[in-house]
């Protein structure tokens, strides 16, 4: 039994460039380590966890979401709990979103004092396709990180460009990233041992790439503690629009941009407990919301209390208004987190306000690319293959521009077996692949990502190819 840190690798890549491909040659090799995998799929409905090969390693998936919201929880969550078994483990593989920028996964492994301590980050490995990287290093800055962050690239589907391509490319992406080791691939065909334990992680180089790399996202902006009573309290979100008097608070108000995505007749808050102002009870107070964060919000109305803990109120406003209880159970400090805003009064149980006797400002930058959504269909029922193949094709033609990645898993009428379907920019390919199982329900499920996708013209479109 060894105590040293677990290694831990990154899997990135832009969306379809062969990730799960990986994934599956490692699952199925025969290289006798104990492997945990965490997975993070970017979709409405989950695909992935059935085109990853059913294997003896074990298979973590989280969430849909963004990265510094509610993946992040997920992600500590799920560490926290391998952390408790490490010995068996030699490696942790984590396979990110191909839209994912890979730092803000990176960052979990040296600002959390115990991941720090626990495991070790091995490398961030890079799958490109060589076919699609250029469109999307011109149009994605995602895709530019991945390539940027790398210690290791994987140049896969060298069998659809040619070799003079391949060596332009190469150029391309060590004019990027001028240290990562460059392996080419077909079918992300390597050994394991470049992939896995690698030792290539710098984080040096990481800082160089982004100075801000060692400065964590978080789920929310601000964070105030309050020194408390026993009772029941109350706090005021925003000024009351019938009160004229307070129009001039208005310049101390968070100051958002014409982009900003807030919608300010919402906030996200969290009351969490915390023993005292040192750093080491702050921090397990701030991990303790980051975790909070992630879970279930409960929806709270103005003149509904707030609990303190591990709940997240999603406080409802009017006007960008409201008065909320808040029920303190024991003396103490409690530490206040917003998503945006800071309260405008805190008020005593006996009327009176009082302030913050400390506060901090977080980082929370939504720098993934907003355009890019999904669009999940998951129906019951066979299908007409003639039907699809023409409904596939005829929305390839029309819309591939638009539809970056689709992907599923579908039930055809006149056979047992699956349908597995993949689809990159214009490529397009579809297998059967094994007959589904008994306990399995037999149900289409399939996804679209891309730019000005048309959700009712889509699931339309796909129901029309049922067989009737
Ligand atoms: N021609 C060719 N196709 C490949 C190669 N590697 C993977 N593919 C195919 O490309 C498609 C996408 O591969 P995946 O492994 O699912 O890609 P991914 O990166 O996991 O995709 P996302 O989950 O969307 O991020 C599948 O149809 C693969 O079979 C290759 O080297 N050459």
């Amino acid at each position: 039994m060894s105590s040293s840190p677990i290694p831990v690798t990154v899997l990135t890549g832009f969306l379809g460039a062969g990730k799960t491909t990986l994934l599956n040659r490692i699952l199925t090799e025969q290289h006798g380590k104990k492997i945990a995998v965490i997975e993070n799929e970017f979709g409405e409905v989950g695909v992935d966890n059935q085109l990853v090969i059913q294997s003896d390693e074990e298979i973590f998936e989280m969430n849909n979401g963004c990265i510094c919201c509610t993946v992040r929880g997920d992600l500590l969550r799920i560490l926290g709990r391998l952390m408790k078994r490490k010995d068996r483990l030699d490696a942790i593989l984590i396979e990110t979103t191909g839209l994912a920028n890979p730092a803000p996964v990176a960052q979990t492994f040296f600002t959390d004092p115990e991941m720090k301590e626990q495991f070790r980050l091995d490398a961030i490995v890079t799958l490109v396709d060589a076919k699609h990287i250029l469109l999307h290093l011109d149009n994605s800055p995602e895709a530019k990180k991945q390539v940027g962050f790398a210690d290791v690239i994987i140049l896969n589907k060298t069998d659809l460009v040619s070799p003079a391509e391949l060596d332009a490319l190469e150029k391309r992406l060590r004019s990027i990233n001028a240290v990562a080791k460059i392996h080419r691939t077909a079918n992300a065909a390597l050994p394991i041992e470049k992939v896995l334990n690698v030792g290539g992680f710098n984080l040096d180089r990481a800082v160089e790439v982004d100075p801000q790399f060692l400065e964590m996202e978080y789920p929310f902006e601000w964070a105030g503690a309050y020194d408390l009573q026993p009772g029941l309290h109350e706090i005021e979100i925003g000024h009351d629009p019938a009160d004229a008097d307070h129009a001039h608070d208005h310049a101390h108000d968070h100051e958002c941009g014409e982009a900003c995505g807030h919608n300010h007749n919402e906030l996200d808050l969290v009351v969490m407990p915390v023993k005292s102002l040192d750093e080491k009870d702050l921090a397990a107070s701030i991990n303790a919301a980051v975790l909070t964060y992630s879970d279930w919000e409960k929806i709270t109305l103005p003149g509904e209390t707030v609990t303190t803990g591990g709940q997240l109120h999603r406080l409802k406003l009017k006007d960008e208004y409201g008065k909320f209880k808040v029920s303190i159970p024991a003396a103490g400090k409690y530490l206040i987190f917003t998503a945006h805003d800071v309260p405008t009064h805190y008020y005593l149980p006996d009327g009176t306000f009082t302030k913050y006797v400390w506060d901090k400002t977080f980082r929370h930058e939504h720098s993934h690319d907003e355009e890019v959504t999904s669009v999940g269909i998951s129906v019951p029922g066979d299908l007409d293959g003639k039907k699809l193949n023409e409904w596939i094709s005829e929305l390839l033609k029309t819309k591939g521009g638009d539809i970056f990645r689709m992907k599923g898993v579908l039930c055809v009428k006149g056979t047992n077996k699956r349908l597995v379907f993949q689809g990159v920019h214009m490529l397009f390919d579809a297998k059967f692949d094994r007959p589904w199982n008994a306990d399995e329900n037999r149900t289409n499920t399939l996804v679209f990502i891309g730019k000005n996708l048309d959700r009712p013209a889509l699931t339309e479109g796909f129901k029309a190819c049922l067989v009737n």
